[in-house]
């Protein structure tokens, strides 16, 4: 397996800042000129906008003062040259002082009128009826707005939100910030947004959907050096450029060997659950660690699961004592530890965690129950070296009420996510829509799909167990978060809409 995964440039996700820099290291360094970069991208937006409308079409072009204006008037420029569109512009701030390559293009549709082409400029949408045009371009705003849409601007975008004509925004909707994906004051509704150079992070926010439509990106040619991104998405293009985990050793502990910690009296189910997913996915071995009180229920459910019974025939949680049988199994056959899945919460629990975490040197999943000992195993004095290799799974509940976390937003949540992860030397997964990942060696992650699903009981289980077992077989957390997120909303896919789909499907 390599040890850094291929990833596809659109699903490398960048701030404003970070887009801005590449624009001017590309322009000023690099030496390819901002009207060359508009010229691309104004070319591909209006590839996207033939495919979608087809030639002889009527386009309603909405102008702010910038260069995300200059990206919508040189893509009108294309659809009336190549592809026999007419063309409505309306400068929502007048057209006096536009950026210099704005200027130009607008220069250049003067030129193109006078030519003959059927262009016109207007000064209100007030009077406009809908019938004169085909779609709507949205060029007010891109990474250059830096604060609310303020006097008629509301008012405008509001307007063309109640058009029943498709809108198509160039680079982000105009309204929405970048990188937090917040509304500030009004945002046009877009159905498509054609997302320019990079492919910008406020895109892809939960509640960001509302207002991108389909996000489509198009490629500007930024020297790979100066690319900068904060996170990658998790989608299908990302799956399809990255290899297929699989085990390749012939004996059951040489590869995929995972161990789970997880059960007690009333939660047996849960173990079940991430004990069958590990094994589903693959791994090797798994060893079913068990209070000897719950060892029946496992006995007839779990036939291929290695059971482990500890302490004696009346015990029905982990204790402190239970610690060196596990640790000594551990120590033989090294492999990933998984554990929480309905461990419970008694502090003899914590304390028996906390002595098996002290000499685990293999990588780690802490899930669930685990996370309630956090602050416990935080105090433990567990080396940094330890700690790097953990994965901790909280969905938002525990990371609020374990791991301390405060958010008011994604934005928040996936920023709160990563600082937690750098100052706890340890990754991060966060459960949710969209679900984060944080690595310590490797990129963070946002998954580009709906996760609505998942947040029913028992997905969490499945996802802990066929998370340690892809990392077991693979020894690479990167690869293996993401196939084992992504192949569970595959197979939910595949499910018709009939069909309530569990985690059982899962298994
Ligand atoms: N060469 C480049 O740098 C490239 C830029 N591109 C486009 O350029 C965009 C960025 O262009 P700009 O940096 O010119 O910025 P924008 O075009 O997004 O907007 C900047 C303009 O809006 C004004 N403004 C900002 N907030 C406002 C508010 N709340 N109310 C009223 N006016 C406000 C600013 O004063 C400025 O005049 C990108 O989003 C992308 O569409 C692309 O053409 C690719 C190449
Ligand atoms: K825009």
């Amino acid at each position: 397996m390599p040890d850094k995964i291929s990833i596809p440039v659109e699903c490398k996700l960048s701030s404003a800042e970070q887009s801005r820099s590449m624009d001017s290291n590309t322009i000023n360094e690099f030496g390819i000129d901002g009207f060359t970069l508009m010229e691309l991208a104004a070319s591909s937006a209006a590839e996207q906008i033939k495919k979608l409308q087809g030639t002889g079409k009527s386009g309603l072009f909405i102008c702010g003062k910038g260069n995300n204006a200059g990206d919508a008037l040189a893509a009108a420029r294309y659809l009336i040259n190549d592809t026999r569109h007419n063309a409505t512009f309306f400068f929502v701030l007048g057209d006096d002082d536009l950026s210099p390559d704005a200027g130009t293009n607008l220069s250049l549709l003067h030129k193109l009128k006078n030519f003959g082409a059927d262009i016109e400029f207007i000064k209100d949408l007030q009077d406009l009826d809908e019938q004169e045009f085909d779609y709507v371009i949205d060029g007010i705003f891109g990474t250059g707005l830096n604060s609310d849409l303020r006097g008629n601007l509301p008012n405008i975008v509001q307007r063309i939100n109640s058009f029943s004509k498709p809108v198509y925004s160039m680079d982000i909707p105009s309204g929405l910030h970048a990188d937090t994906g917040q509304i500030l004051g009004s945002c046009i509704k877009a159905d498509y947004t054609f997302t320019f150079g990079s492919n910008k992070i406020g895109l892809h926010w939960k509640d960001s959907r509302k207002y991108t439509g389909e996000v489509v990106f198009c490629n500007l040619p930024f020297p790979s050096t100066y690319r900068e991104w904060d996170a990658v998405l998790i989608n299908q293009k990302l799956v399809n450029s990255i290899p297929v985990i699989e085990r390749t050793a012939r004996h059951k502990y040489d590869g995929g060997v995972v161990h789970i910690m997880a059960g007690s009296e009333g939660l047996t189910g849960a173990a079940m659950m991430a004990a069958k997913s590990a094994w589903k996915q693959g791994a090797g071995a798994v060893f079913l660690y068990a209070p000897k009180a719950l060892l029946p229920t496992y006995e007839s459910t779990l036939p291929n699961i290695i059971k482990i019974g500890v302490g004696n025939d009346s015990d029905t949680i982990f204790k402190k004592k239970h610690a060196e049988i596990i640790k000594r199994n551990i120590h033989n056959k090294q492999g990933v530890l998984l554990a929480g899945p309905g461990i419970g919460r008694s502090s003899d629990t914590g304390a028996c965690l906390v002595s098996v975490l002290k000499e685990q040197e293999g990588p780690t999943i802490l899930d669930a129950d685990a996370l309630s000992f956090w602050e416990n195993i935080e105090s433990s004095d567990i080396p940094m070296a330890q700690k790097r290799k953990w994965l901790l799974t909280p969905h938002i509940g525990e990371a609020t009420n374990y791991l301390g976390a405060e958010f008011k937003n994604d934005y928040e949540r996936f920023k709160w996510a990563q600082n937690f992860s750098n100052q706890s030397k340890v990754s991060l997964l966060i459960k949710g829509n969209p679900t984060f990942v944080s690595l310590r060696d490797g990129n963070n992650f946002i998954t580009g799909y709906d996760t609505f699903i998942f947040s029913r009981a028992g997905f969490g289980d499945v996802l802990s167990g066929a998370l340690a077992a892809n990392i077991s077989i693979s020894q690479n957390v990167e690869l293996a978060t993401v196939s084992s997120l992504y192949s569970a909303y595959r197979r939910s896919q595949e499910f018709g809409e009939s069909e309530s789909f569990g985690p059982e499907h899962l298994l």
